[in-house]
């Protein structure tokens, strides 16, 4: 037995009780248990554990009961960097280089030429390693950006692909227990060297990395092997406020499933590193996961998106039921009766027919998908900037297509974002009615955030604010007669500006935007007692 199991983690006597949480350390007495996790344990104390099993491979498994809003795992990066195609970005600090509205501190980095921010740059961690196997191999990067003259901002470089699988390359000998962890990662190679994409890679990446760059010890499938333990397992570390869009690799995290209903969301803080949190309280037992893709597609669209990024077929609760628990997201509705939702007979077979509930209409699947793109380019080509064509596409499909699938679902979802802050359309510009609407959106989305993304979710963290600034405008526009009904208004506002404060308590940029929340509800409650009093 290793001694941590053997001695007591506060005084080193022989011990026997262990944790019962994370199982990993144990104590002598109550007493220094109780020390030991004021010391520290807290906050290293696993709530999980590694488990496995055929259909999901291994993930991670709650130990003990886990609180709402509850830390589960918190963990720095083993690997950042570019994505495989990205827009020009410093390889020593990651900022975006050609970000609008920033000084544009486009600099060469002087021994291998790839870009970056400033000289500072050039002895960034990150980009050493990369940087002497470009110099030695006299490679010049053909990157060459013209802050001035680009006016493509988000002009994507696929020469950024090699960078990633570089630095990973590199911890075989810098970092090699690290690399041994990498390297057990699940990769889905032989699926993916199927893929166009793969193909691509293998043509051009491995002269790059072995002929170029001359690390020719490496052979074709361990350098694929590494691509695809990135495609597999890295997830998208996006910065706004830094201009960063990055990928990053975390062994830990990378053990975790997906479940189109998860119990856990994750957030990333200034330092790249990764806090998992409860949405919802966990049982002792219960799988953790997050959701790889996103709530408001449809069960076909989410399955086919993991499908190819992931290389699985998802069979969640969600996936399994041809309503999408009761929503029916994916349904059209059936032109013949009228009346009827058309549903997948199995939705785990993407091939399955499609059926009315209620008579003997029938469609392929083949037919469903081409609906749903052609809805999709009809949603893509939709005018953005006012209202009109979001609630013209609503008005047009309100036979074929019923309130929650998933399409009209994203329409009103840009609604909401639209009322009350398009040219306009900002509150105090909105009509009665277009306030009616925007609070009406944000009830009926909240309600289908419940089912999809329920508990401290930010998808519902954003539909409360929205819906909570709306019923303060609401409530700033009752007459002054009508004190009960300002005030009922004002209550709810109050109730869902907790519930925001506690969804949001980490996310340190919503800050500000809360204050001011606070602030206005504050003068619309002063405004109410004013009127009370008179
Ligand atoms: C980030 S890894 C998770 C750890 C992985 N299970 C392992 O054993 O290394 C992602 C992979 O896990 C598997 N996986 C995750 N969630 C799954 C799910 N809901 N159903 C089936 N497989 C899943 C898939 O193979 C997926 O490509």
């Amino acid at each position: 037995m290793p001694s941590a199991l053997t001695n007591c983690a506060f005084c080193q006597a022989r011990a026997s009780q262990i944790c019962a949480a994370c199982k990993s350390v144990v104590y002598c007495s109550r007493e220094h248990q109780k020390e030991h996790w004021k010391k520290g344990h807290k906050r290293e104390c696993k709530c999980y554990e590694v488990a496995s099993n055929d259909m999901l491979g291994r993930h991670l498994r709650a130990t003990r009961d886990i609180k709402i809003g509850e830390q589960i795992l918190r963990e720095a990066p083993l690997v950042v960097g570019p994505k495989v195609a990205s827009a020009p970005i410093c390889l020593g600090c990651h900022r975006n280089i050609g970000a609008p509205g920033k000084s544009m501190n486009y600099y060469k980095c002087s021994s291998c030429t790839w870009p970056l921010c400033g000289k500072e740059c050039e002895q960034s961690p990150h980009h050493r390693g990369e940087c002497q196997l470009m110099a030695q191999s006299n490679f010049q990067s053909k990157i060459n950006y013209h802050p001035d003259q680009d006016q493509n901002q988000e002009r994507k470089e696929s020469a950024y692909c090699v960078i990633m699988l570089l630095r990973c390359m590199l911890l075989k000998t810098s970092q090699p227990e690290d690399f041994v962890r990498l390297f057990s990662l699940e990769d889905h190679l032989k699926e993916r060297l199927e893929t166009p994409l793969y193909q691509v890679l293998r043509a051009n990446l491995i002269t790059f990395i072995k002929t170029v760059l001359g690390l020719r010890e490496w052979s074709e499938m361990e350098i694929l092997r590494i691509a695809a333990i990135l495609d597999t397992n890295t997830f998208e570390v996006r910065q706004p406020k830094e201009r960063r869009k990055v990928r990053a690799l975390y062994p830990g995290a990378a053990m975790i499933s997906h479940d189109c209903v998860p119990n856990m969301r994750h957030r990333f803080d200034d330092n790249m590193n990764i806090i998992f949190l409860a949405k919802r309280a966990i049982s002792k037992g219960e799988i953790l996961n997050i959701s790889y893709t996103q709530p408001l597609r449809s069960t076909i669209q989410r399955r086919l998106h993991l499908r190819q990024a992931k290389c699985f077929d998802c069979a969640c609760q969600r996936c399994s039921d041809p309503s999408e628990l009761g929503t029916f997201a994916a349904a059209q509705m059936c032109l013949k009766c009228k009346a009827g939702k058309i549903i997948p007979l199995n939705p785990l077979q993407n091939s399955s027919p499609w059926k009315c509930q209620l008579c003997n209409v029938k469609k392929s699947a083949k037919e469903i998908i081409t609906i749903d793109n052609q809805l999709q380019l009809e949603i893509e080509s939709l005018d953005k900037s006012t209202p009109t064509a979001l609630e013209d596409f609503i008005y047009r499909h309100r036979i074929d297509l019923h309130e929650t699938n998933t399409h009209v679902l994203q329409v009103k979802y840009a609604l909401t974002q639209l009322y009350g802050n398009a040219p306009g359309f900002s509150m105090d510009e909105l009509t009665e009615d277009n306030l009616k609407r925007k609070v009406q959106l944000c009830e009926d989305l909240l309600k289908l955030a419940d089912i999809f993304d329920g508990g401290w979710s930010i998808f519902r963290g954003n539909l409360l604010i929205d819906l909570e600034e709306a019923l303060v405008a609401q409530a700033m526009r009752v007459p002054e007669d009508e004190a009960t009904e300002c005030e009922a208004i004002l209550r709810q506002a109050a109730e869902l500006l907790t519930e925001i404060g506690n969804i949001m308590k980490y996310e340190t940029e919503m800050e500000e935007v809360l204050q001011e929340r606070q602030r206005i509800l504050d003068h619309a409650l002063e405004r109410f007692k004013e009127v009370e009093e008179c």
